[in-house]
């Protein structure tokens, strides 16, 4: 459970819940009990200043210890952005303060014009689904739907057929009825994303959504999310871990390290264009800073790659763990350029193959054959040498 998941615990919304389907009354946070223009509950919202610009306009700052978060944020109706980031970085944190369970220590908070900061969680227009779901497991898989519309000031009856609606949008009819209990973990996913969307948010927060989920199933559904966040006209911030899930799910990534923003961009430019250790990592691909001068960059690290961009000054260079070939013995024709002398760190199955860490002049990931591997006779230790074409490298400014 996340720390988003146990504030929602924590601050009772699911007895809010049990009293709001029987009386119609309160709201759990995390649901996003939504408008405060339509609640017409008075909030700061309704009082606060209101500017034309549609969407999610945000600067969250928030102090945790020594830890500081300060991140903005936009993003136009019908944006989907994920956070992506390391552990720590900051994202749940990001997603606490967007849901209004933590408050800001500065910056601001605007959706669709309206200054949210001082909006109490319940009453803003803000629908969270949580990793685990955390449906109400007393209430039918329609009546946990039909909680969100009952918390807009819905009749039972209306909120019921809305709900159905709904689970009919996700494929989800015929179990109605079902207590959460017997629903899989894709169809439970299902639920409380139809329960978020049934509120009508104008930001919907969807925290690890695919994390809980079997590799099979999270294949399904992360098929379904990619169709309801296409049909989806507000802002969606979705936080995960799963790069591909990110690239897949969302129209921009944000990546946060340490708290901050290092990147953000669309998934193609991202994967092309990485500009940490981190984001490198996660799209697969070796990188290096250096000095560009023409053809060819010294790294920063030591030795030059020669590249087919021709640039001048500060740039990175990528290059993939599949374009570097391995010789045990120093390569007699290959040419001189991109051959580094290395050792073997670590060796490890990656899918088919198998890939290899490396030390020496330029430290590298290189992924090879398993039948490569052993011809090579690879081990921690051993010496190897290293070449990569110069057209396999990818040159671009820092
Ligand atoms: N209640 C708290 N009090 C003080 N510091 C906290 C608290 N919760 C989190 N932190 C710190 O805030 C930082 C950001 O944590 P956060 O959970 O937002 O990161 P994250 O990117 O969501 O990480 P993960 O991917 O591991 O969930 C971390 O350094 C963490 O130690």
């Amino acid at each position: 459970m996340t720390d988003i998941d146990k504030t929602a615990h924590d601050t009772g919304a699911e007895s809010g819940a049990r009293s709001a389907t029987e009386s119609g009354a309160g709201s759990p946070a995390e649901f996003g009990a939504g408008s405060t223009t339509e609640s017409g509950a008075g909030s700061t919202a309704d009082t606060a200043a209101r500017s034309d610009r549609e969407g999610l306009d945000a600067r969250l700052v928030v102090d945790r210890g020594r830890f500081r978060l300060d991140v903005s944020l936009t993003a136009a109706p019908g944006d989907v952005i994920a956070l992506l980031g390391p552990n720590g970085a900051g994202k749940t944190t990001a997603l606490r303060a967007l849901a209004g369970l933590t408050p800001l220590t500065e910056g601001h908070l605007r959706l669709d014009g309206a200054e949210l900061d001082r909006t109490p969680p319940e009453l803003r227009p803000v629908g969270v689904v949580f990793q685990d779901y955390l449906l109400f497991p007393h209430l039918t898989a329609l009546d946990n739907v039909a909680f969100g519309p009952r918390c807009h000031g819905a009749g039972k009856a209306e909120a019921r057929a809305q709900a159905a609606g709904w689970l009919k949008r996700m494929d989800l009819a015929e179990h109605a009825d079902a207590k959460p209990r017997r629903l899989s973990g894709g169809q439970a996913q299902r639920v409380a994303l139809a329960r978020a969307l049934a509120t009508r948010p104008r930001l919907l927060l969807l925290d690890e959504p695919l994390a809980a989920l079997d590799a099979r199933t999270r294949l399904d559904v992360r098929a379904q999310l990619r169709r309801h966040l296409a049909d989806f006209e507000a802002v969606a911030v979705l936080v995960t871990h799963d790069p591909l899930d990110a690239m897949v799910l969302a129209d921009r990534l944000v990546v946060i390290e340490d708290g901050h923003v290092v990147q953000e961009g669309t998934p193609a430019d991202i994967a092309r264009h990485p500009r940490t250790d981190y984001i490198a990592h996660l799209v697969g691909l070796n990188l290096y800073k250096g000095e560009a001068g023409g053809h060819t960059v010294r790294l920063d690290a030591g030795p030059e790659i020669t590249t087919t961009e021709d640039l001048t000054g500060p740039v990175f260079v990528t290059f993939p763990p599949a374009a570097v070939t391995l010789y045990r013995d120093r390569p007699t024709g290959a040419s001189a350029r991109n051959l580094w002398q290395c050792e073997v760190a670590g060796l490890e199955t990656h899918g088919d193959q198998i890939r290899v860490a490396l030390t020496g002049t330029l430290p590298l990931t290189a992924d090879l054959t398993t039948a490569s591997a052993a011809e090579l006779g690879l081990h921690t230790g051993a010496p190897i040498w290293a070449t990569v074409k110069a057209t396999q490298t990818h040159a671009y400014p820092a």
